[in-house]
């Protein structure tokens, strides 16, 4: 079958072809990490913004950052692909036209670079998973131990992403091409804040790096968002159903919700896309949304991913359709998380958690459980220990949010459901955690097992979390996530 790419695109069935000629625009944005998340949502919000105010200025260039997949499904399409957005049984599928380049980060790392610095791009994006800005975890500060870090900071071609965005800012000081925002879209609070210092303490390890950082404090900026649209990984099965739809093969289909929100901080010294006129805010203040979305969507979100789990449950939706699960994300969101959130305009938080919940129910996702679930660890701090935080201080019992907790812990130290299957863990600190607990799965290995995740000491000191935590994870094992659970919400 014949693919979707700028030869083919007539053949579309027009409710599904791009308002944009793609082949008018021009290029303002680089994006890293052109997974699933950016395709479905950034891309999605800059081609409205292109057709609102027909400025074609904005089309993206999107760089792979560790293999080439993507952009060898992208490229042979020239950067076209398909959204599917799915509510139960509807489906609107449209092609996105705002991709117009693809570089693979690893082997392109000059061109990379170069676009960084050209005039013409006044803003970079990027949605790279939160292990990527290698912070440690107990200082959310970059970890200058880190060994990928070291070598791009002796020079070898960028292959971190704070390396790689560092060594574009250098070049582009270099040609003086003018202000750039830099924009980091992944579910980290304070994200902006947290790359700049990241790229702060990464030019602490360069030779030029004084003075970088100061060309960096004029000329850059890092608006924080807050990015919302659920994009689970696409399988062949979403390939296949889109192919039928488009009479074209594509192989860069996404698939997401229809409910896309995105508030970016209004911080920029260049020009940038009129994105407030696609559905985006752009806000003095994103961090009462950010933490909203972080602590109530998010940390409900793991509730359901390491608890559904444990309890031998494939996806998000058929796990928020067990009451004593929904209730439990209830009680965390309303009586845990809602006590420690600033007032955020605009949001009604009790409608907010049942949109939320209404959201995970759409069966046509299929999130799995297991891909909510990875990566655990650098998770676990912005989504659930800061309300952990944050009711202690108000003398609050965190008590579902150290459940989470436990329940995390269980899938990586034990790694079997309730009924004793296995379970994938995919957690960049479970090696380290399997070496402290040296096996061991019992209570007494969860502060090893803790410190070697990076969990700040100020709670590994504190008996009022740690305490919580031994008792949910002995419950977990002693009558498994179904009764733990029903004895919790009651
Ligand atoms: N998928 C969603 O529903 C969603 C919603 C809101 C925010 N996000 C944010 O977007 C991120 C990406 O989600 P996605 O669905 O696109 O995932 P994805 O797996 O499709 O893409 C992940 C991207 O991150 C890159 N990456 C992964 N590990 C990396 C590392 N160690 N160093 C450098 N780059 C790395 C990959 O190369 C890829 O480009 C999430 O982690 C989250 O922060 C996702
Ligand atoms: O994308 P991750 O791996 O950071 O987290 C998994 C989900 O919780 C997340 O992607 C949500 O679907 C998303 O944050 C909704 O906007």
């Amino acid at each position: 079958m014949r693919r979707l790419s700028l030869n083919t695109l007539g053949e579309v069935p027009k409710s599904s072809r791009p308002d944009l000629d793609p082949s008018q625009l021009t290029t303002g944005v680089v994006h890293l990490g052109i997974g699933g998340f950016h395709r479905a949502h950034q891309a999605v919000h800059t081609a409205d913004a292109m057709t609102a105010t027909g400025d074609t200025r904005w089309a993206i260039s999107a760089v792979t950052q560790r293999s080439p997949r993507v952009r060898d499904q992208l490229q042979p399409q020239d950067g076209l692909y398909a959204l599917a957005l799915r509510d139960g049984t509807d489906t609107r599928v449209r092609v996105v036209p705002s991709v117009r380049e693809i570089l693979d980060g690893p082997s392109e790392a000059e061109e990379v670079l170069n676009r960084i610095a050209d005039p013409a791009v006044r803003v970079v994006t990027l949605t790279v998973t939160e292990k990527a800005y290698r912070l440690h975890p107990a200082t959310q500060r970059l970890d200058t131990g880190d060994s990928e870090i070291r070598a791009d900071a002796a020079g070898r071609p960028p292959g971190t992403v704070v390396g790689r965005i560092a060594a574009g800012l250098r070049r582009r000081r270099g040609t003086d091409a003018g202000p750039l925002a830099v924009i980091s879209c992944d579910n980290l609070a304070d994200n902006g804040a947290l790359l700049r210092q990241a790229v702060t303490d990464y030019c602490g390890l360069l030779p030029d790096g004084e003075a970088l950082v100061e060309w960096i404090e004029e000329q850059v900026t890092f608006p924080c968002t807050m990015v919302d649209r659920i994009v689970p990984a696409t399988t062949e099965a979403n390939r296949t159903e889109v192919t039928s739809t488009l009479g074209l093969r594509d192989e860069a289909t996404v698939l997401a919700e229809p409910f896309s929100q995105w508030f970016v901080q209004d911080d920029f010294r260049g020009p940038r896309p009129a994105w407030e006129r696609a559905g985006a805010r752009l806000v003095p203040d994103v961090r009462p949304y950010e933490l909203t979305k972080l602590r109530t969507l998010n940390a409900c979100h793991s509730l359901l991913a390491y608890l559904g789990g444990l309890a031998g449950i494939d996806t998000i939706a058929e796990a928020v359709e067990i009451d004593d699960l929904a209730g439990a994300a209830r009680r965390l969101a309303e009586s845990e998380v809602r006590p420690t959130l600033p007032p955020a305009e605009g949001i009604d938080h009790h409608d907010y958690v049942e949109t939320t919940l209404h959201r995970f129910a759409n069966p046509a996702l299929r999130h799995t459980t297991s891909q909510v679930a990875s990566d655990g660890s650098r998770k676990i701090g912005p989504r659930l220990l800061g309300t952990v935080t944050d009711s202690l201080g108000q003398s609050n019992a965190p008590e579902m949010a150290t459940l989470v907790v436990a329940a995390w812990l269980r899938q990586v130290l034990v790694q079997r459901t309730d009924d004793g299957l296995a379970l994938e863990v995919n957690d960049p600190a479970a090696p380290t955690m399997l070496q402290a607990t040296e096996g061991r799965t019992d209570v007494a290995s969860l502060r090893p097992a803790l410190a070697a995740a990076g969990i700040p000491d100020a709670l590994l000191e504190d008996s009022r979390f740690t305490g919580r935590v031994e008792g949910w994870y002995a419950e977990l094992d002693r009558a498994g996530v179904r009764a733990t659970v029903r004895t919790a919400v009651r």
